[in-house]
């Protein structure tokens, strides 16, 4: 891909190649489309913190709860996104034995029930063993904290499936 030809898009072939940038969240990328011609893959990447970072609390909430749990049900029901099963499979949190699943549902469930949004990380930027110790880390944080930490983690995420998008044209500041 190349930004050139993302500019030619209409906004359903815009749609459709970055629809799921923010996991399950097209709306976020039909509302950057018309901020068309962007000059290089960074610009695109900006639009779309920037509109993140305009929403209100509860838009951001929103986002985070679009985010399947790690391991969870989605994972089992084999119901993940193409995008989200490459990630969580490349943290090997799909080979995780009886005593490493039944923990990483309690961590889930109580991150859940204190925040309302499940945890979030960039499970590519990070492995097993990180993703246990940063949810046990993660929640002790207070609620505010922790929206801001997950809203970063799925900017991290969106960065790297642009950068798959726009492969040989690295999603970088000119
Ligand atoms: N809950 C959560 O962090 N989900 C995700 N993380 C990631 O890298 N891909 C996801 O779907």
């Amino acid at each position: 891909m190349n930004i050139t030809k993302v500019n030619s898009f209409s906004y359903e072939e815009f749609i459709e190649v970055f629809g799921n940038v923010i996991e399950k969240c097209p709306i976020i990328c039909a509302a950057v489309w018309s901020q068309q011609p962007f000059s290089n893959p960074f610009d695109l990447e900006v639009a779309i913190q920037e509109f993140i970072d305009n929403l209100p609390t509860s838009g951001k909430e929103g986002i985070l709860r679009c985010h399947p749990d790690l391991a969870g049900g989605e994972a089992l029901r084999c119901q993940l996104t193409t995008e989200s099963q490459k990630e969580q499979s490349g943290a090997g949190l799909t080979l995780l034995d009886g005593t490493e699943k039944f923990r990483i549902d309690q961590l889930n469930t109580q991150y859940k029930e204190k925040f309302g949004f499940p945890f979030v990380i960039c499970a590519r930027m990070s492995d097993k063993n990180k993703i246990f110790q940063q949810l046990n880390e993660r929640l002790l944080n207070d609620p505010m904290a922790e929206l801001r930490t997950g809203i970063e983690e799925v900017k991290k995420i969106c960065h790297l499936r642009l950068h798959d998008i726009f492969s040989g044209s690295p999603v970088t500041k000119p």
